[in-house]
């Protein structure tokens, strides 16, 4: 395909997304009519997708309308792209430029928070939220998202896994935040089929995931409830972390949870899934990795910040408190009470993290709010050790 042709493309994909399907679906339904497009095809237009929403309202405004095609006019401007070249019509390139269209990108270029690509009823809070932040988190979340591996350090060290990535070419390198993670710098498209990534060496996983797995208190732990399991991520790094760990996984959709048992085969180490109902007793650690506005990992999936709403944010809350509450009946005496999200917000965090500290019952022992600023995505954990009786 020609650059020109992928443009197209991506205009008829974000107009699906804009019209309220999931940016992933979008992506794989199109691929899958149109199999003549190669990888390096399908990755730069996923990429034109990705960039585009997640710059949405300032391309919208640089392209003169918010439609795919404002979208694809916009980006290509940001980026010093000749507009009468991409938008030529021959072959398979989009049609050129209407009058209307030209006289639309003489409109103001988009300036001061507008800049920023935030939905514009969360600019308040996370001005408040981030603090001095807020400038340097806001551009870097507009980025994309750098890629990350685990180490599974149960398995093999760092460097046998950079030098079994390196035989796939692929480049990564030790992050000095966490004793497992790689950060690659090149070849990432080609991680999937790499033997490293099939044979559980490396898992993909966002550095702050890392950093918040290896700050666990694990003197006298043996057992550990992960209560939002879903797919895994937290209880294999887990494990891989403490492999003298017995891990029980809990989600209320077990459908969540089918494929863990596969990856913690595939990683070297077991997993117990438990079903919903069956959760009874106590456990040295419950792990909370809460159902959240997911604002730190927008990078990734760009179309769920234009997504979310206040009412839908003060529903997550509702809920965390939710499974807070739940969660606390399973710690035993002394056992500790860890509760994550991956969001940059503060009353999903930091005001969360304030109920659970007022009861006596519990010791705040720790937290942090990672952002863009520690290189990760917005990551947010807390740890809470139940007094002894
Ligand atoms: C952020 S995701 C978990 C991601 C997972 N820990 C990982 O690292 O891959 C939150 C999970 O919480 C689950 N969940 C939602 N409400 C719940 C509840 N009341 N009790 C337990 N799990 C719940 C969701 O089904 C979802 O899988």
């Amino acid at each position: 395909m020609t650059p020109a042709a992928r443009v197209a493309a991506a205009i008829e994909i974000l107009d699906l997304v804009l019209s309220g399907d999931p940016a992933e679906r979008c992506l794989t339904t199109w691929a899958r009519n149109n199999r003549f497009a190669g990888s390096k095809d399908r990755a730069a237009i996923r990429d034109h997708v990705f960039d585009a929403l997640r710059c949405r309202e300032s391309f919208a405004r640089l392209g003169g309308s918010a439609g795919g095609r404002g979208l694809m006019i916009g980006a290509c401007r940001a980026e010093g792209r000749d507009l009468a070249e991409v938008f030529s019509g021959i072959g398979h390139a989009p049609t050129p430029l209407s009058p209307e269209e030209e006289q639309a990108l003489l409109g103001p270029v988009p300036e001061g928070v507008e800049l920023l690509d935030w939905p514009e009823w969360l600019v308040p809070r996370l001005k408040d939220d981030l603090g001095a932040d807020f400038g340097p988190v806001s551009l870097a979340q507009r980025e994309r998202a750098p890629v990350f591996l685990r180490v599974n350090l149960a398995k093999c060290t760092r460097e046998d896994a950079q030098a079994q990535l390196r035989c796939d070419d692929i480049d990564a390198e030790p992050h000095p935040a966490a004793l497992s993670a790689l950060k690659v710098t090149r070849g990432a498209r080609k991680l999937r089929n790499a033997r490293a990534y099939q044979e559980g060496s490396v898992e993909l996983q966002d550095l702050a995931s890392q950093i918040a797995i290896e700050a666990l208190p694990l003197e006298g732990v043996s057992r550990v409830l992960d209560y939002c399991a879903g797919g895994g991520g937290k209880a294999l790094a887990l494990a891989a972390h403490a492999p003298h760990l017995k891990i029980d996984a809990h989600d209320i959709d077990a459908g969540r949870m089918k494929d863990l048992p596969v990856r913690a085969g595939r990683a070297g180490t077991r997993i117990n899934v438990l079903l919903p109902e069956t959760v009874a007793g106590e456990w040295d650690m419950v792990l909370i990795d809460a159902p959240c506005s997911g604002s730190g990992t927008w990078r990734r999936t760009p179309d769920a910040k234009w997504a979310l709403t206040p009412a839908r944010l003060d529903e997550l809350v509702r809920l965390q408190d939710r499974i807070l509450r739940e969660a606390q009946a399973y710690v035993g005496p002394g056992g500790y009470l860890v509760y994550m999200t991956c969001s940059l917000l503060k009353c999903e965090n930091d005001q969360q993290a304030q109920k659970v500290s007022v009861n006596p019952e519990w010791e705040w022992i720790d937290h942090r709010q990672l952002t863009t600023q520690d290189g990760s995505d917005g990551f947010f954990y807390s740890i809470f050790k139940r007094v002894a009786e």
